[in-house]
């Protein structure tokens, strides 16, 4: 379940983003100007080829220059690209078809000149250098009184690919000095009146750029301002953003429906100023106007509107405006040219079979069959720069780029689990089943990222198992469900010995002393010298712990899982708030397909040059991100698609971790455990010494209790139900989530009915994260809970009727999901006796007919038997005390006044106690709508 968050916690949290965000820029402006000459020709700081040793992979990274590195372009590969000797066609200014390359003999464009020096020169600034970084651009400065000085484009922030053509010449023209390729014949020509006689470049050049020439001495390529802009149709009329030009704005003063917006800083036109407005712009030196969006087919389009040429007197002067855009995946089987308008682009995109137009989006798109020979086709046309697909995706669905599958999904087939035991392969249920065939078709690597509760242990340990040849196995898991997992390994491989499962508890365990190595990610980070040789097959569970580079934990577990033959990764919530987070899990599953995190960020992630650096916190072509994930990293199903599949209810035992049970509350627990087996008790002091043993067990659990809680609300888990007995642990739990800042409500005795109602619609109709704190004896009836679908019983009871009815406070009219129960479970206290006890009991019931779910066939399996006559004693103790007629007053009495500190115990329930653990660290930030993200477009 993943819930939107309230608006007012979408404010608080960009408020603070902002914040940050001016903090940094602050910091780094101020090093800027400490540093001039260092920040302007320092060394580049490339990213680093191996994320693992980056000390700033984080939302933001620090600012890059990949121009200057190997890796420098870090644009999507084209695997078209052009051959060097092109360079020279595009250096002249008048390119003519005929002039072509060879590599186009199918494709004539229409008879044209195109002015390929007047490509965006800024395109070519490597993201690195810092000089437009600060300046501080803004779209719409074309004010009559803005400054003269010259500016970077509006564009100057993102990052441009220079023409491939003219990749050579801009290479060599702007390497050095980032400035503007120089043609002379272009600037010749440009300098040239126009043939209608009105000047529209001369009479500007003289007073800028020929003031600036003689100011500086320097030719007029070199300070020539470069402008980017685009014209954005507003009802009948349309605007033009473009950063300050004299030359331009004094084309805008010539047209007669002019009119400028002081507000907005912009000029705006009526459409029958359209034409004309394109044509003079193309005359301008380093001017580019991108076209009205999807004006295919308008009548006034540049190169077709002679009435207005007419009408205002301009040459019918050949379309030279530059359009850039980039070919994006929209399906399996199509992929998008999301470009500006240019009529030899849609008389070529009208060659291919297999075009679409989309009259919403107004863009085209074409079968992945197409995608090669629209690519080439398009390399002929000198004025459209269409970057092509990166090549990760070119690489991950080859097979529909040569003949294109129309299936809206890939065909996986079956996989042979003759090698795994049949016990858990007759257990897997359809989906399940469809999971491993998936893993397996992936070769032993991905990310399972299916809803919480649909069983990812299952299908993982399924995986793990097809590859066991390969095995010693490392799992790495969150430190409070260590021992379920041993527990899972047992329950599903029972051809598994028990004793090759070694769960590493302390920090002097040895990693590898299994055949399944269980640890918890805050131990690996510990033992990570133990790693060689690098285990082959390894488990991750909860993998969206590893979403960032810079925690000790991610930088322990990626270098393992690169080499590793095998990576399973699983987690229900991926990735909480951005794509930036899903970076390192990909990178863990595929380490080709994104090495550098840059591309990954200039892709998905809206990555946008500030001036400190660069902002990856945004996000960019999702569709296709999903589409690339699904085809070839992750599975991810929800609840609601295989729903039929699953069983109202899901009950898990989670054996909570005894190594947390401190030495002085392990004592008390053991004494207490030894009075009731003690001979020539009296039957009244063996039932205090019972009840002592359960009291103690309250204590004991109470920091894996809260572990868990915060574990749960770190894997997005937004609203559930926790249930406990003891004031004392309802107490800790209560006061954790205050000081965690949770939302949450407590219904205990203590409770007015008024106000248990009150506080029940309250969870009801709480939009993000929550926790009902209940107790199992007073919130166990008559409260509908249904909003949630988890239910965490931090104890257990001896009565699984009044458990039963607890469960049910989610499971009723008005749920539509299937629910999932968690017990907490703790060896070595209470919990062992009480346990088996309840699963005792229902199965009774259930033999009666009188209950419909068997804890014993549902749960995970117990190993939970008796080995001395002691253990047996107080099974029977608790058995007996729980059966008898008021025994539970008395219980309940004793468990409602137990109060550790009375009993000197204090310690244990101490700060450090309850945050000693790692949840003590922030634990979770934001929790948006993940499912948005993957559902489907
Ligand atoms: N095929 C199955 N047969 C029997 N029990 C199953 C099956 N699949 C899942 N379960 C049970 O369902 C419960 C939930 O499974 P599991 O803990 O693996 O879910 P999960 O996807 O890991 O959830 P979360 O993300 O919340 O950890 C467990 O008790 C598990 O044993």
């Amino acid at each position: 379940m993943s819930l939107p968050l309230t608006e007012e916690q979408r404010k608080k949290i960009e408020a603070n983003r902002q914040k940050a965000l001016a903090r940094r820029a602050e910091k780094l402006l101020a090093e800027h100007h400490q540093k001039p000459a260092q920040s302007k020709q320092g060394p580049s700081q490339n990213l680093p080829r191996d994320p693992s040793k980056s000390g700033s992979h984080g939302l933001f990274f620090k600012q890059q220059n990949p121009s200057s590195s190997s890796h420098g372009d870090q644009r999507p590969q084209n695997p078209h690209s052009f051959p060097p000797n092109t360079s020279e066609q595009v250096k002249g200014m008048w390119q003519r078809p005929e002039e072509m390359p060879t590599a186009c003999p199918s494709y004539r464009p229409p008879n044209q000149v195109t002015v390929a020096g007047i490509s965006p020169p800024l395109a070519n600034s490597p993201p690195g250098i810092p000089s437009q970084q600060l300046s501080g651009c803004e779209l719409g400065q074309g004010h009559p009184q803005a400054s003269h000085e010259t500016q970077s484009t509006p564009f100057a922030n993102t990052t441009h690919e220079p023409l491939a053509k003219a990749k050579n010449f801009q290479e060599t023209a702007a390497s050095s000095s980032g400035q503007p390729p120089r043609d002379p014949e272009l600037e010749a020509r440009m300098a040239r009146p126009s043939t209608s006689g009105q000047n529209v470049s001369g009479s500007v050049m003289p007073s800028t750029e020929g003031r600036l020439q003689r100011e500086t001495g320097t030719p007029l390529h070199r300070v020539a301002s470069s402008q980017q802009g685009r014209c954005i149709r507003n009802g009948e009329r349309f605007q033009v953003k473009i950063g300050y030009s004299e030359a331009l704005i004094a084309v805008f003063k010539s047209l007669p429906s002019r009119s400028y917006d002081p507000a907005t800083k912009t000029w705006n036109f009526s459409m029958t100023d359209y034409g004309p407005l394109m044509k003079a712009a193309q005359r301008l030196p380093g001017i580019t106007l991108q076209p009205l969006e999807g004006a295919e087919g308008h009548a006034e389009s540049p190169s077709t509107s002679s009435g207005i040429i007419a009408k205002t007197g301009l040459p019918a002067a050949p379309s030279l405006a530059f359009v850039k855009g980039q070919c994006v995946l929209i399906s399996r089987a199509r992929f998008e040219a999301d470009i500006g308008y240019s009529e030899d682009l849609i008389a070529l995109f009208k060659q291919m079979d297999s075009r679409k137009y989309d009259v919403k989006t107004r863009k085209w798109s074409f079968l992945l069959e197409e995608y090669n020979k629209l690519m080439e086709r398009v390399r002929c046309l000198p004025q459209v720069q269409l970057d092509p697909l990166p090549k990760t995706l070119t690489l991950a669905f080859a097979a529909q780029l040569q003949k294109t599958s129309l299936s809206p999904v890939a065909d996986i087939p079956e996989a042979d689990l003759s090698r795994v035991d049949s016990k858990l392969v007759s257990s897997l249920l359809p989906f399940q089943r469809a999971g491993v065939n998936f893993a397996i078709a992936q070769r032993g690597r991905l990310l399972l990222a299916d809803d919480m509760g649909l069983g990812k242990t299952i299908q993982a340990i399924c995986i793990a198992a097809y590859y066991r040849k390969e095995w010693p196995l490392l799992a790495v898991v969150p430190s409070s469900v260590r021992f379920t997992w041993e527990q899972a390994f047992r329950r599903w491989l029972p051809s598994l010995n028990p004793v090759d499962i070694n769960v590493v508890v302390t920090g002097k365990d040895r990693l590898t002393d299994g055949l399944v190595n269980i640890v918890s990610f805050d131990l690996l980070s510990k033992l990570e010298k133990q790693l060689k040789p690098p285990f082959k097959v390894v488990i991750i569970d909860e993998s969206h712990f590893l979403k960032n580079i810079k925690t000790a934990r991610c930088r322990a577990a990626v270098p393992i899982l690169k080499v590793a033959k095998r990576v399973i990764l699983l987690s229900g919530t991926p990735a909480m708030s951005r794509p930036a987070e899903l970076y390192t899990q990909i990178l863990a599953v595929k380490p080709t397909f994104f090495p550098q995190f840059h591309a990954f960020g200039l892709r998905y992630c809206g990555a946008k040059r500030q001036p400190w650096g660069w902002d990856y916190s945004g996000s960019s072509n999702l569709g296709e991100l999903k589409l690339l994930l699904e085809e070839a990293v992750m599975l991810r199903r929800l609840k609601g698609d295989v729903l039929s599949q699953l069983p109202a209810k899901q009950r898990k035992m989670v054996v909570v971790a005894p190594g947390q049970i401190n030495a002085r509350t392990r004592a008390a627990l053991d004494a207490a455990a030894k009075e009731m087996t003690t001979k020539d008790k009296t039957k009244q002091q063996q039932k205090e010494a019972l009840i002592l043993f359960f009291n103690r067990t309250a204590e004991a659990k109470i920091p894996t209790v809260i572990e868990y809680i915060l574990d749960l609300l770190e894997s997005g888990r937004e609203k559930f139900l926790v249930f406990a007995h003891h004031k004392v642990v309802l107490d800790a739990i209560t006061k954790e989530l205050e000081r965690k800042r949770v939302q949450h409500i407590r219904i205990d005795g203590a409770t007015s009915s008024a106000d248990r109602e009150d506080l029940c619609q309250q969870f009801q109709l709480s939009p993000g994260p929550a926790v009902a704190v209940l107790s199992i004896t007073a919130a166990n009836m008559g409260l509908t809970f249904s909003s949630a679908d988890l239910v965490v019983f931090a104890e257990l009871f001896w009565n699984p009727g009044v458990l039963m009815q607890a469960e049910d406070r989610v499971h009723r009219i008005g749920q539509l999901s299937s629910v999932s129960i968690h017990y907490l479970v703790a060896r070595g206290t209470a919990d062992d006796y009480l346990w088996p006890l309840i699963q005792e009991k229902i199965k009774v019931l259930g033999e009666a007919g009188l209950s419909e779910t068997n804890f014993s066939e549902i749960t995970e399996a117990t190993d939970y038997f008796y080995k001395d006559s002691k253990q047996q004693k107080i099974y029977d103790l608790f058995q007996k005390s729980f059966e008898e007629d008021g025994s539970d007053m008395e219980l309940l009495e004793a468990a409602e006044s137990f109060d550790p500190g009375s009993q000197d115990t204090g310690d244990t329930l101490d700060e450090s106690t309850l945050t000693g653990s790692p949840v003590k660290k922030k634990r979770f930030e934001f929790f948006d709508n993940w499912d948005s993200f993957t559902s489907p477009l």
